[in-house]
């Protein structure tokens, strides 16, 4: 098949983790399918570009067909300009014993500029998706620093508690993940995220109808809603090949639409489900014609609307405390 188009890629953090794992597949059509040609830029701080140097040169060595250009600065400016679109990865992430918000005053200073520099020289068509934490209030500081660019282009990352969502469940019922449909994120990528049953089935049946309520409520809640805190006490540092993946899943479904099925996105609430204007909060969504589009009318019972209101509170909290921190 021809490539047809070709899209500027800017990827912030390119020389951590999450930056090496997600180059590769970025590279080879995963983010944007094999009809678009990719040029890649990559932003980096001083002390990370040796190694965002040295992924460029190992992309150069991987020879990649649909790979046009890489460049590498320190600059935002020419990291964003042109960009179609922005994977803000680059930011510090949590160890063992702390809690997402706790990297608050430390990376949310990181997208007030970023989000400036997106808003001079990104490109028309811009879709950005936050993944450095805490990832829903530094998407908002980013969408703040963009008056020009509709706030609905910035989105945030919970596409990682959908998978892992969707992989615990299926591993209950012994089932292939894909078997799994109807599943959502609702509110903060933090322990507070509501991941809700509610409408989900497995093979067609519904999910409340295979396992215990209490099962739901005392082990599977619990153990998504704290499963990066797992990763990090198990492996000793926070998840890095399961965030890439779930950041190719994004940004793909995003571009091309998915299956019919709904996922689940961390947007700028239009008011729906009744939380309020303009917080970035998971929400289930579909994607159409290349827009997030929330799925409205799921009846929401008072359990659901409990655990939705106490993420969509410390969300609330986040933005009066980078408020107080002059970030927005
Ligand atoms: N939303 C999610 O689901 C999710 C999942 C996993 C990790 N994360 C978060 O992703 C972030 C990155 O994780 P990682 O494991 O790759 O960390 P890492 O420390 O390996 O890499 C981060 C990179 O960002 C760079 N950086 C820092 N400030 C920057 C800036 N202003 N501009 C550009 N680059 C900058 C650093 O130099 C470093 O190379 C962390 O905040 C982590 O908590 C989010
Ligand atoms: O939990 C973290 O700090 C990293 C990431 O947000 C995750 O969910 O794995």
């Amino acid at each position: 098949m021809t490539a047809t188009t070709t899209a500027t890629v800017t990827l912030t953090g390119a020389g951590g983790q999450i930056g090496y794992a997600l180059l590769f597949r970025i590279a080879s059509g995963q983010l944007l399918g094999p009809d678009t040609r990719i040029r890649l830029n990559l932003l980096e701080i001083p002390a990370g570009l040796g190694s965002a140097e040295g992924a460029a040169l190992e992309l150069s060595d991987a020879a990649f067909p649909l790979l046009d250009a890489v460049s590498v600065t320190d600059d935002a400016g020419t990291a964003f300009d042109g960009a179609n679109v922005a994977l803000l990865v680059g930011s510090r992430p949590r160890g063992p014993g702390m809690e997402r918000a706790d990297l608050l005053a430390a990376n949310g200073a990181i997208f007030g500029p970023q989000g400036a520099a997106l808003n001079a020289g990104a490109a028309s068509d811009i879709r950005v998706v936050v993944v450095g934490n805490p990832a829903n209030t530094n998407a908002l500081i980013a969408a703040a620093n963009a008056p020009d660019i509709p706030r609905e282009r910035f989105t945030a990352l919970t596409r990682l508690d959908h998978n892992r969502a969707v992989g615990l469940l299926a591993g209950k019922l012994a089932v292939p993940a894909g078997e799994i449909d109807g599943v959502t994120i609702w509110g903060n990528h933090s322990a507070t995220q509501y991941p809700d049953l509610s409408h989900a089935t497995a093979s067609g049946k519904p999910v409340l109808d295979l396992v215990d309520e209490s099962w739901v409520h005392e082990e599977y809640i619990p153990r998504v809603a704290n499963r990066g805190a797992e990763i990090i006490e198990v492996r000793g540092s926070s998840s890095v090949a399961s965030a890439a993946s779930a950041t190719i899943d994004h940004v793909h479904d995003w571009v091309n639409g998915h299956r019919g099925r709904w996922t689940s996105v961390a947007l700028p609430s239009d008011g729906s489900y009744g939380v309020p204007d303009g917080l970035v909060s998971s929400f289930p969504a579909e994607s159409v014609d290349g827009a997030w589009r929330i799925v409205d009318g799921l009846d929401v019972d008072e359990f659901s609307r409990d655990r939705i209101d106490r993420s969509v509170a410390e969300l609330a909290t986040e933005r009066e405390q980078v408020q107080a921190l002059g970030l927005l």
